[in-house]
């Protein structure tokens, strides 16, 4: 599978304070990934670095093989902020004939299907559309693009559930049919799980652990018991988080727990549970470790 986007010791510093720091991403040809961190983590920063905006102080970034010069925008990219820069003056239509010239894999029969399922009128003005119609917009214009890597930052920003369910539904279908790279950026992470394949989650300005969110599932664990038994039975495994439980302790593990690792916690009077993505991705940031 060819790499579409290589960050390399990325940095962006803003005085003494480093945004994103000595970052290390690959993203790969025809993969749905989300970007995962708590506010203040340095997504939008990371994102505005690759789609051109701002320029890193150090580190490189390489777009489909091109190292990303200072003030060049990359070629079939496509970014849905989090703030669009629309006109407010611009009809919709407007707003979405100039994406339509940026983009060369642009679909206009698609764009006008998605007006309908999304309930947007085309000559309404986007300072008329209420916030969550805004990112509508903002949706219509990353679908149709087909860019190689479409980038959105918090897609469903201000949508109600059917809107983020049908949002969700057409960029899984539109995916399978023109698989593509898809890199969304957000805090609603169960609904995200369902979505993607692999997950970046970024804490500080870096990445504290990449990996598919199906083996995240498969290896992420809850325990819960007395301390002695669980301090036993974590001895040699990734413990990511720990905190008093009643009586007991409860702890979040990272690994492959087999057969005799179950019968073990059972003897142990141990209870195991799977984590929810959301939750690991919680227990990860409390715990502050690094998964390689
Ligand atoms: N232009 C800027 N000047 C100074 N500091 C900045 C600037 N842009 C971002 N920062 C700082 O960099 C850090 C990362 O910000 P960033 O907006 O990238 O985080 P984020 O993960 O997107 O957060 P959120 O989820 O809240 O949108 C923050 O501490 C922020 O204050």
């Amino acid at each position: 599978m060819s790499t579409i986007l290589a960050c390399s010791n990325v940095t962006k510093s803003y005085g003494k304070n480093d945004a994103v720091r000595n970052l290390e991403m690959k993203l790969h040809e025809h993969t749905i990934c989300g970007l995962l961190g708590r506010n203040g983590a340095g997504k939008t920063t990371l994102l505005n670095m690759i789609t051109g905006s701002i320029f890193p102080s150090n580190g490189q970034i390489e777009i489909a093989g091109s190292r990303l010069k200072k003030g060049e925008t990359p070629q079939d990219v496509c970014y849905v902020r989090e703030k669009n820069l629309f006109f407010g003056s611009a009809k919709v239509m407007e707003i979405l004939q100039l994406a339509s010239v940026f983009h060369k894999n642009w679909d206009w029969p698609f764009a006008h299907k998605l007006l309908t399922t999304f309930n947007l009128n085309p000559n309404e003005k986007i300072r008329q559309l209420s916030r969550g119609m805004e990112s509508l917009v903002g949706n219509v214009i990353g679908l149709a693009s087909r860019a190689s890597l479409t980038i959105y930052d918090e897609p469903v920003l201000g949508l109600d559930v059917l809107m983020r369910e049908r949002f969700y539904r057409i960029l899984v279908e539109d995916y399978a049919e023109y698989p593509r790279t898809i890199l969304l950026s957000t805090h609603l992470i169960d609904e995200i799980a369902m979505v993607v394949e692999k997950v970046y989650i970024m804490d500080s300005g870096s990445i504290l652990l990449h990996d598919e969110v199906d083996n995240i599932r498969d290896h992420s664990h809850l325990l819960m018991g007395d301390r002695e038994s669980v301090d036993r039975f974590a001895n040699g495994k990734q413990v990511i988080y720990q905190e008093p439980y009643g009586k007991g302790v409860l702890a979040a593990l990272y690994g492959a727990l087999g057969d005799a690792d179950k019968q073990q916690a059972h003897k142990l009077g141990i209870t195991i549970e799977g984590l929810p993505l959301q939750k690991f991705f919680s227990y990860l940031i409390e715990g502050g470790q690094r998964i390689e």
